[in-house]
């Protein structure tokens, strides 16, 4: 919580315009509510108004701004410039209308457009669906070449991390990445931490074997892109292979990577797919009982972040300060 804490506070500090794009669902109207109150962030939900209202059931909205897409004067621009941009990839005017309808996509917009800082969604939108409106319209930020996400994960074990905050990507959005892939996700990953949770990053690369303990072609992935990181970055402080134990536990780290800065004392931890990593991250959540926050998308020219479906209120109230504390940066 003590992360949570910070976060919220810089968020505060200068409030940005964040949109929650599924205005209508009924943990994100709780949420807005309390953003506002509390003074995250200017807030926005889309949707039907008097749908917002009637799922708000009593519950305050002051102070929050609720927007019906196609009641808005610009939904016409929004739709022309859609066009504009995705006609060559198939895109019709009509088919962009229908798009547009779609509050992921006019919530994506109004941040290309600068009528919002950031969004988010996905409480009740799969990852695919709450990003690729970003994916095809934000893009990637310049000199960035994918589009990755992470999670602030803090475990009650304070011994852990950095008083119990690590990193860990990418569990949401990279399926399988090729080794290129998974050290600039390391890269991106140990800059979101060192921006968002201030940590010193000290980078495992994930693996079932540690320094040569297995061969395989998986393992043969991590050793790369351990080699492409470090020859990229010098700067990181990067170990790789490593087991998990090797890369948390200073005894089995010192035994299986002696002499290592990174093993036993990691604060970032890369797991080499998406299946490796969400598993991870739902069983730290779920069985050591840790807040997750994220996924936090990295590498887009401006803050779009998803949610699980399985989010509380108070997630997507931290992942919206989260959000705004990226947009802040973004500027
Ligand atoms: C994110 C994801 C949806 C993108 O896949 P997709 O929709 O099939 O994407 P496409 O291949 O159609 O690409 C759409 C656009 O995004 C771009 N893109 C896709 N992945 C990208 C990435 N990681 N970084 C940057 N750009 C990316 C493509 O280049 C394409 O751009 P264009 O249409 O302008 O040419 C996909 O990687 C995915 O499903 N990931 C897993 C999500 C998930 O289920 N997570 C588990 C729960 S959290
Ligand atoms: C991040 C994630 O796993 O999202 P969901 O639980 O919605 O699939």
């Amino acid at each position: 919580m003590a992360l949570m804490d910070a976060i919220k506070a810089k968020a505060k500090a200068d409030v940005k315009h964040i949109v929650l794009a599924e205005g209508t669902e009924p943990r994100t109207v709780e949420a807005a509510g309390i953003i506002a109150k509390e003074g995250l962030a200017k807030v926005t939900l889309l949707g039907d108004v008097d749908e917002i209202k009637k799922v708000a059931a009593g519950k305050s909205l002051e102070g929050v701004n609720l927007i019906d897409p196609e009641k808005q004067a610009n939904f016409d621009e929004y739709v022309n410039d859609f066009y504009e941009m995705r006609k060559k990839k198939g895109m019709t005017p009509e088919k962009a209308r229908e798009t547009m309808k779609n509050t992921l996509y006019y919530a994506t917009m109004m941040i290309k457009k600068g009528a919002a800082d950031g969004m988010v969604a996905g409480a009740i939108n799969s990852t695919g669906n709450t990003i690729r409106p970003a994916l095809q319209i934000i893009k990637t930020a310049p000199g960035i070449s994918i589009v990755s996400s992470c999670f602030l994960m803090e475990v009650p074990d304070k011994s852990y991390g950095d008083n119990g905050v690590l990193v860990f990507g990418d569990c949401a959005i990279c399926i399988n990445p090729s080794a290129e892939e998974l050290a600039a996700i390391a890269a991106a990953s140990a800059a979101t931490g060192k921006a968002l949770a201030g940590i010193d990053p000290r980078i495992a690369m994930l693996s079932f074997s540690t320094k040569g303990s297995a061969k395989h072609e998986l393992v043969d992935k991590v050793v790369e892109a351990t080699n492409i990181l470090k020859e990229a970055h010098p700067e990181l402080n990067v170990d790789g292979e490593l087991q998990a134990d090797a890369a948390l536990v200073e005894s089995v780290g010192q035994l299986k990577s002696p002499g290592s800065s990174v093993a036993g004392k990691a604060n970032v931890l890369i797991f080499p797919d998406i299946q490796a990593g969400n598993i991870g991250y739902k069983l730290v959540q779920r069985l050591a009982g840790a807040e997750a926050i994220g996924p936090i998308c990295q590498g887009l020219a401006k803050p779009v972040n998803d949610l699980s479906r399985g989010c509380s209120v108070s997630d997507i109230v931290s992942v919206v300060a989260m959000t705004a504390v990226q947009a802040q940066q973004a500027e």
